[in-house]
């Protein structure tokens, strides 16, 4: 596949170029394969049953042919077996159309929720697993579009519209083959509207091809809007954005209504179109047939079941006409996920994953270098050892490179070039788990997933006892206003009464980080202010969790916003343009005259 299409690249385009188009029809196809794999079973059973119920669903206008020209005649002479014979045929053929056809809507019904389980179980733990470099570019909108409305397209394809067309396409080709035993020439007749309406249907998949696409294209644009406004409402409100964002939004549901319009009117020609050609065929047939009747070429009985047959032939057409536009909607759906799904992470689990158990937690970085993407070195040529046990804080002007720094460590990235090892051991080989229990985050948003406080400290350890969690939370003095909340430990902290401001939502943070007791400890400072009483809570929570329990301190690594924090570290790094420019104890800085002792002086008026 051309780069260009591969993955979520170019999947705002909605013109893309023939080999583009046809490669990622085929991505979709391999994802529709896969889908349909593990049920095929299910898969090929539905598909014999359409079958056999078109088959029956056919065999009504054969018997009125039968009835009138055989049965009839021979009942005038006396004999009713033919009669009835054709009465309890009909009867039965209709017994087992109907019998088939709810058999097959059933299991396609199961067949399809199957499907789409997978599909949105493998959608969610796909983006979930794709590394931070792929977030961070790919907004939650876009994902959050992927899986509402694009399975939703699916779903609606899936449900009802594979079936009809499935059973559509078989009873047209049951009835042509019908028309053709009955007589050839009317057969050929019908055939001949194939041409036309192949014209039709060709123009129409090929305009209505790029409206869905557009259509996906824009939906997402509008469904990213709304989750951005939504989620950063308290920007939204404070800048007083909220006219200019509704006016955008208007702007993209606008568009969005064009987009729709646009494949409505395509509809609008391509359906009568369809029901015009069926409806010339079958006067045709009338009036040919009608003169073949006088003339005594063509039995009545066999124009009849003709004229029956050619206009039943044209009925499916209509319904189909309306699942093609589902089927080209999901398959605009179907090129979007099959593209988030063909993203790889970036950070990739090691192949032979080493074993670390109980770490120091020493850190070392061996010659370094770090770029995002393919964008300009971030970090160029770093070597930097630190120590089991040290705390050490890292500052810098805004964009020097700490958080980069502080994301290596935790692994969010994979280094460009060179080494970055815990205990000697390099992080790309460290097995998963070892990483994550040893090398802890704490991030300046102190992010609260729903459920109990309790539960949200025992993400630190999920083993962990309520005692356990109890223990860390009074560590790091969180203890006292988790008892002061409505239920204690168990208040939801999504609910009203459970909201819990910012600095108690960083000790809960740091009591989760507590209970984890990993090696190596990384803390984003908030860099939001608190009121001095929670400012103060905060500080000590934060020095109680650097201290840790054991008599072994924990190496720290601290995005230090705050002098204080500056001042209990044991070494200061100072980060200028990804390079460590000082490097020393917060005394030795101060005395030096370099860049802390400037930092150090400005905060020290700030205070005053
Ligand atoms: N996801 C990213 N993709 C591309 N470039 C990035 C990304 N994140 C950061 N950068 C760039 O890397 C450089 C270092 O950014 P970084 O966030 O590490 O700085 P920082 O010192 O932590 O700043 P701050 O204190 O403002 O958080 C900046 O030039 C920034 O633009």
């Amino acid at each position: 596949m051309s780069t260009a299409t591969f993955g979520t690249a170019n999947e705002d385009n909605a013109h893309l170029s023939k080999s583009d188009s046809r490669a990622v029809r085929r991505r979709s196809l391999a994802l529709l394969g896969s889908l349909i794999r593990p049920v095929r079973v299910r898969f090929w059973l539905t598909i014999a049953m359409v079958v056999l119920s078109q088959a029956a669903r056919v065999a009504g206008p054969a018997l009125i042919a039968f009835g009138i020209d055989h049965a009839l005649p021979a009942l005038r002479t006396g004999d009713n077996v033919p009669l009835v014979f054709t009465g309890v045929a009909y009867l039965l053929a209709a017994i087992a159309t109907a019998g088939l056809t709810a058999l097959y809507v059933i299991s396609t019904a199961r067949l399809s929720q199957a499907m789409l389980l997978d599909l949105r179980v493998r959608v969610f733990r796909h983006t979930q697993r794709l590394s931070l470099e792929f977030h961070e570019k790919y907004t939650s909108g876009r994902i959050i579009a992927r899986q509402t409305s694009d399975l939703e397209a699916l779903r609606e394809l899936l449900d009802s519209g594979v079936s009809s067309l499935a059973s559509g396409m078989l009873f047209m080709a049951f009835t042509a083959a019908t028309i053709f035993a009955l007589d050839w020439r009317s057969g050929l007749l019908v055939l001949a509207a194939g041409v036309p309406m192949f014209f039709l249907s060709r123009w129409y998949q090929k305009h209505s091809q790029i409206a869905f696409r557009e259509s996906r294209v824009v939906s997402a644009r509008l469904i990213v809007h709304f989750v951005e406004t939504m989620t950063g409402i308290r920007a939204v409100k404070a800048f007083r954005k909220e006219k200019e964002n509704s006016e955008t939004y208007g702007k993209l549901a606008e568009d969005y209504r064009l987009v729709t319009v646009r494949s409505i009117n395509l509809n609008g020609i391509f359906q009568p179109g369809l029901v015009l050609i069926g409806n010339v065929c079958v006067a045709v047939v009338l009036l040919v047939g009608g003169f073949r009747v006088l003339g005594g070429g063509l039995a009545v009985g066999v124009l009849l079941a003709l004229i029956l047959s050619t206009k039943r032939f044209f009925q499916p057409v209509d319904q189909m006409a309306m699942f093609y536009n589902s089927f080209q909607s999901a398959q605009a759906a179907l090129e979007k996920v099959s593209g988030l799904l063909e993203e790889v992470p970036t950070v990739l689990p090691p192949k032979n994953p080493v074993s670390l158990p109980a770490a120091k937690g020493s850190v070392d970085f061996n010659d370094v270098e770090f770029r995002y993407g393919d964008g300009p070195l971030v970090v160029p040529r770093l070597d930097l050892h630190i120590p089991a046990g040290q705390t050490v804080a890292l500052v810098g002007q805004t964009g020097a490179g700490k958080s980069t720094l502080a994301k290596l460590i935790a692994r969010f990235y994979d280094v460009t070039s060179g080494t970055l090892t815990l205990d000697g051991v390099d992080l790309r080989e460290l097995a998963t788990a070892d990483l994550r229990r040893n090398i802890v985050m704490v991030t300046q948003e102190a992010f609260l997933f729903s459920g109990s406080v309790a539960d949200n400290i025992a993400l630190g350890r999920p083993e962990a006892s309520r005692d356990e969690i109890e223990e860390a939370a009074k560590a790091v003095g969180a203890h006292d206003f988790i008892l002061e909340l409505p239920e204690g430990y168990d208040t939801d902290v999504n609910k009203r009464g459970g909201r819990v401001s910012s600095g108690q939502r960083q000790l809960i943070s740091f009591a989760r980080a507590f209970l984890a007791r990993p090696a190596v400890l990384i803390l984003d400072e908030a860099t939001s202010s608190l009121d001095i009483p929670s400012e103060r809570l905060v500080q000590a929570g934060l020095a109680r969790l650097l201290a840790g329990t054991e008599s072994a301190r924990r190496t720290a690594l601290i995005i230090a916003h705050r002098l204080s924090t500056v001042e209990t570290a044991d070494r200061v790094l100072v980060v200028h343009d990804g390079r460590i420019v000082e490097d020393g104890t917060p005394e030795e800085l101060i005395g030096g005259g370099g860049r802390f002792a400037d930092l150090h002086g400005a905060w020290k008026d700030s205070l005053v």
